[in-house]
């Protein structure tokens, strides 16, 4: 086990490429299932949810290649075995191998997912989605049995505008018999990004990225090649690195209009953002005022940045609140600022910043990936030496992030922890 150490106080200057998109690429891997022979992406992040994937991928007999340009998936071996728990609990997207085997088995038997802790995450969307296609859906002692004699295109309205559940009936759908419509669909990037792949792969699905989002089924879709978008929740980490220690950041490789609740946010605080192609420089400002964040359905101010800008909102002047709208309890990161000499209280779904404040070096613990992102801004502003714990939760959703770091200019670095470091984390 390790931990990462920091010693803050660094000015952050160069450039950082961004990596492509978890959220793709944990539906991507899943989507490659329905081809009848091997998909290539170029450009999936080197992070722990797209390595277990893999394995997942493996286990069930296809093939998984892994290298720093391209993977190559080869689906053709696949079977329909059951995948109960383990390896499914380590993240959120597994639940995507659920509509990938309905759409190419007309049936599953899938663990219930894992990822991030933050309140009550219900699949009752895609369940609903599944069931109007057509498929019988049981939960059976912790594992979700799919069965469907074929899949039927349907109408489906979403309840709540969710990402995981688009995706899902959109994998099951591309071969279901007829049309299916999916109303209230969420619009994130990386729902075009799937579409994109399924379409090459001979699927018919218009409408993806605006709220209605039409499939006709195919009999059989394959194999092609695609290229991942880059990552709009690394870039926006980056971004705010570069707004809270930045004598000039250059995110390199990024699409800027998927970020524009972001910029909008930092230039309201002050911070200087200047955007290019695909390239967005970000630097400080010794002044930055206190703004208010409400997290929405994108294109709103994305709720996975959230913790991360809190931890800047510690160096605005006044107070600033940062309102989730989407999960009750994505705040578990503000007892671990607290710590850091942050001045910030917990209301219901809000948490109010008080600042400015110079945050401290302190003993740490991620307990999910963006809390772990907030715990590494902090760490770079604080004075003194800031550990962090919990690098599993990290590794989940940033790519190389202290080779990133030290090439900006930080000192950051991953140290094994001791036996009795390791045990009282355990008593913790
Ligand atoms: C792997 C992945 O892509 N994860 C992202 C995805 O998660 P995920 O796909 O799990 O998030 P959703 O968009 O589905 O969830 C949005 C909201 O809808 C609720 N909900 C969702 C599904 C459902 O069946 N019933 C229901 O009530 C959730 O509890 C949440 O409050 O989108 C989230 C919102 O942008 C991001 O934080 C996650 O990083
Ligand atoms: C919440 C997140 O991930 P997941 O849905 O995979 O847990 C995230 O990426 O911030």
């Amino acid at each position: 086990m390790e931990k990462l150490k920091i010693v803050g106080g660094d000015l952050l200057q160069g450039s950082v490429r961004i990596s492509g998109a978890k959220n793709s690429a944990v539906a991507l891997i899943p989507a490659t299932i329905l081809a009848d022979s091997p998909v290539t992406i170029e450009g999936l992040p080197n992070i722990s949810d797209v390595h277990v994937l893999g394995e997942l991928i493996e286990e069930i007999g296809g093939k998984f290649h892994f290298d720093d340009k391209e993977v190559t998936i080869d689906p053709t071996h696949i079977v329909s075995m059951p995948l109960p728990n383990g390896k499914v609990k380590k993240l959120r997207a597994s639940y995507y191998l659920m509509g990938a085997m309905l759409g190419r088995f007309k049936k599953a038997v899938i663990g219930l997912p894992g990822g991030c802790h933050l309140g009550p995450r219900p699949i009752d969307q895609h369940i609903k989605g599944f069931e109007a296609l057509g498929a019988k859906v049981t939960n059976e002692q912790g594992a979700i049995y799919l069965r469907a004699e074929e899949l039927r295109g349907a109408r489906i309205y979403l309840d709540v505008v969710s990402v995981g559940a688009t995706i899902n009936i959109m994998l099951a759908a591309v071969r279901a018999k007829g049309r299916t419509i999916i109303e209230n669909a969420a619009k994130e990037p990386e729902i075009i990004d799937v579409a994109t792949l399924l379409s090459n792969m001979g699927a018919r699905i218009k409408g993806a990225g605006t709220d209605v989002i039409r499939i006709d089924g195919v009999d059989q879709l394959h194999g092609c090649r695609h290229s991942i978008i880059p990552d709009r929740i690394e870039a926006g980490t980056y971004m705010i690195i570069g707004a809270a220690m930045g004598k000039e950041v250059i995110i390199d490789n990024v699409i800027p209009q998927h970020l524009e609740a972001v910029i909008a946010k930092l230039r309201e605080m002050g911070v200087r953002v200047e955007t290019s192609d695909d390239q967005i420089l970000v630097a400080t400002n010794d002044k930055l005022r206190a703004v208010d964040i409400k997290t929405l359905v994108y294109p709103g101010f994305p709720t996975d940045l959230q913790q991360p800008f809190t931890s800047l909102l510690t160096k605005a002047h006044g107070t600033s609140v940062v309102t989730d709208t989407i999960y009750s309890a994505r705040f578990k990161h503000v007892d671990e600022l607290r710590r850091m000499n942050a001045s910030i209280k917990v209301e219901g779904r809000s948490a109010i910043v008080t600042g400015p404040v110079q945050l401290q070096g302190a003993k740490v613990r991620a307990t999910d990936l963006r809390a772990g992102a907030a715990l590494v801004v902090a760490g770079l502003m604080a004075e003194g030496v800031t550990e962090i714990t919990g690098l599993e939760h990290i590794d989940r959703g940033y790519s190389c992030l202290v080779d990133k770091l030290t090439g900006l200019g930080a000192t950051i670095w991953r140290e094994k922890m001791t036996e009795q470091e390791i045990e009282q984390l355990k008593n913790a």
